[in-house]
């Protein structure tokens, strides 16, 4: 496919991401509650679910602890406080000083308890996410930003491993510590209690308005974090074209605009949080004021021991933090819901799946397209088909050229043969087999490819090229990087150790185009698909390579996607695509003499082409 040369920013589009689309449209609302999202975790978080449990007991214990303390002091006040007996003091001192020493033991252990088992789940999460990106089709990999994926495997996760290890926790324990810190306060004194409980009823109206609003607010945040994560990856990849257009500043200021959108939400989160937190800690306050008032009047009739009130008051404060952390558990387990929301949308989705189509196998051997139709899943419905009825047989032992003006379909109808797309209509042999009727890793061990645009990964050349054949011998490397004419490598400062790719030495378009080459050829494959494989080479290298892949192809059924003439010339046979069918098939001379389209499509691409380069 030929490289998109567009400067533009580019805008990402996700699917479902409707907040994605650049117009700040917030996602549509969680279609179920953040609970059902979050139980989602629990395949994951079970083998954990020892480890969570110990930190919820220490917590609960380290809670109850913090609970015992008004019992003692109302110990203190009422005996030798008002008896004004020091020597009744100190063991009750003391036992302060242990329920002290044990919540601060005891909170530290929770931390402890769960941090390792945690680490494991997080790690088995995104090594299940990774794994999936791999087994998802080429079609799911076209549609979703690469940011997208990116915050899903990083914040996302941090995000479900954070819940686990923190909210899950509290939510649990302050729950239990609010029912016996409750309990207590109705033992000292119903009516303080009664007074102090007041702002329950419109505290959880407000909690459940503001937890479905935040669950809004949460969800844009996040997607606007996986967008800002696009931008900020295709200008590193696609530095050079920027600069060269001129477009960095614009790019950056797309960035600052999505910067400013992302700030903007999370102001808006920060304002619901700060209002909800306000009333949290204001109303209680307020109840707590009133109980206060009422327990001074009751202690002056009489009717209520100093110590009492001391004690009710001291377990009132002691709720205060199980209340108020309320606010920010809540958000937090909804902005947890929502990565878990995020990191089932893609677990969720269909992976390529081998099922037997039960189509017969025939007795034919080679590559036989009958009657394909292919059309991508996101073209406009009143488009025909790219591809409207393929019949093509590549004999075996055949190098078939395919030509055809640019756009009409080349490279896809390769990309449907080791199944990077699946076909939508008619069927693919190989050597009488239906395509569909072999899994998939053995159909891709059989069939080897080399695209036009050549990818490299942050490894060596001799990594880079043995992908093509795991277990292949030097010999083998060796014989393929000779076929590629890629002699350039034992000039590499550690030859075929060298690391290329991302990370390491630049190579030339060239160069790359060889390395990839070698890939595709070193397991000496009986199916060979090259798209365009020499386009970046000079003619001199071009017939280098030609001449060597002669050799190679004799026991190799090729198929070669052709721009120019002299790659044409490589085939025995050519085939010319046109309006998604094989319009001709024959020789180059045949279809010279018999094919006017042939003629146009090769003139027309031989202009630049050195003289005497069809002659060949
Ligand atoms: N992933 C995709 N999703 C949707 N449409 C696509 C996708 N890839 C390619 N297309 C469209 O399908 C058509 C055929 O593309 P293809 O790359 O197969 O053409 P080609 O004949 O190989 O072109 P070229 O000679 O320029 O390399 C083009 O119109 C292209 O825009």
């Amino acid at each position: 496919m030929a490289e998109n040369q567009n400067p533009a920013p580019p805008t990402p589009a996700g699917p479902e991401e409707a907040s994605t689309d650049g117009s700040g449209t917030p996602s549509p609302p969680r279609r179920h509650s953040a609970v059902r999202s979050l139980l989602r975790l629990w395949p994951y978080a079970r083998v954990a679910r020892w480890r969570i449990a110990g930190s919820v007991a220490a917590a609960g214990l380290a809670s109850l602890s913090v609970l015992a303390v008004p019992v003692v002091l109302r110990r203190i006040v009422d005996g030798p406080i008002a008896d004004r007996d020091l020597g009744a003091l100190w063991p009750l001192a003391g036992l302060l000083l242990v329920l002290g020493l044990a919540e601060a033991g005891l909170f530290y252990t929770r931390r402890v308890v769960v941090a390792r088992p945690l680490a494991k789940v997080e790690t088995a999460m995104r090594g299940d996410l990774f794994a999936k990106l791999q087994r998802l089709p080429v079609s799911f990999h076209d549609r979703w930003p690469s940011g997208q994926l990116l915050s899903r495997a990083t914040s996302d996760m941090f995000l479900m491993r954070l819940f686990l290890a923190f909210p899950l926790v509290f939510l649990i324990v302050n729950s239990m510590v609010f029912v016996t810190g409750t309990a207590l306060m109705f033992t000292l004194d119903w009516r303080l209690a009664l007074i102090t409980l007041v702002p329950a009823a419109p505290l959880t109206v407000l909690t459940r308005y503001f937890e479905q609003r935040y669950a809004l607010a949460a969800r844009l945040a996040q997607d606007q974090n996986g967008d800002l994560a696009t931008v900020v990856e295709e200008s590193v990849l696609g530095i050079r074209i920027l600069k060269a257009f001129g477009r960095h500043r614009a790019m950056s200021e797309e960035f600052r605009a999505r910067s400013r959108e992302l700030r903007g939400t999370e102001l808006r989160k920060a304002d619901m949080l700060a209002n909800l937190w306000a009333v949290i800690v204001g109303l209680p306050e307020l109840a707590l004021g009133c109980a206060l008032a009422v327990g001074a009047v009751r202690v002056a009739d009489d009717h209520l021991s100093a110590g009492t009130l001391v004690a009710f008051l001291s377990t009132a404060l002691a709720l205060r933090w199980p209340v108020e952390s309320l606010g920010w558990l809540l958000a937090f387990s909804n902005e947890a819901a929502t990565a878990t929301d995020r990191y089932f949308e893609v677990m969720d989705e269909p992976e390529e799946r081998d099922e037997p189509s039960g189509t017969p196998a025939r007795t034919e051997q080679g590559i036989r397209f009958t009657g394909v139709r292919f059309r991508y899943p996101d073209a406009p419905a009143d488009t025909p088909d790219l591809l409207a009825g393929i019949d093509l047989h590549v004999r075996p032992g055949e190098t078939m050229a395919l030509v055809g003006t640019t756009g009409c379909g080349k490279t896809t109808l390769t990309a449907l043969l080791p199944r990077l797309y699946e076909a939508t209509g008619g069927s693919i042999t190989l050597d009488g087999t239906d395509i569909r009727d072999i899994p998939r890793e053995r159909l891709r061990r059989l069939v080897a490819v080399a695209f036009e645009e050549p990818t490299l990964f942050s490894a060596s050349v001799r990594e880079n090229v043995l992908m093509g054949a795991p277990g292949a011998s030097e010999e083998q490397l060796a014989t393929a990087l000779a076929t590629a004419q890629a002699g350039f490598v034992e000039k590499l400062p550690a030859g075929v150790g060298t690391q290329v790719g991302e990370q390491g030495l630049s190579l030339s378009g060239g160069q790359r185009q060889r390395l990839a080459l070698a890939r595709a050829v070193v397991g000496d494959p009986r199916f060979l698909v090259l798209d365009d494989p020499l386009s970046a080479l000079d003619v001199h290298t071009e017939a280098l390579v030609e001449q060597a892949l002669r050799e190679v192809l004799v026991g190799t059924t090729a198929l070669i996607v052709a721009h120019r003439p002299s790659t044409v010339l490589l085939a025995d046979r050519v085939a010319l695509l046109a309006d998604g069918r094989i319009a001709a098939v024959g020789t180059h001379q045949e279809l010279l003499r018999s094919s006017p389209a042939y003629r146009a499509l090769m003139s027309g691409e031989a202009a630049p082409e050195p003289e005497g380069s069809l002659a060949r």
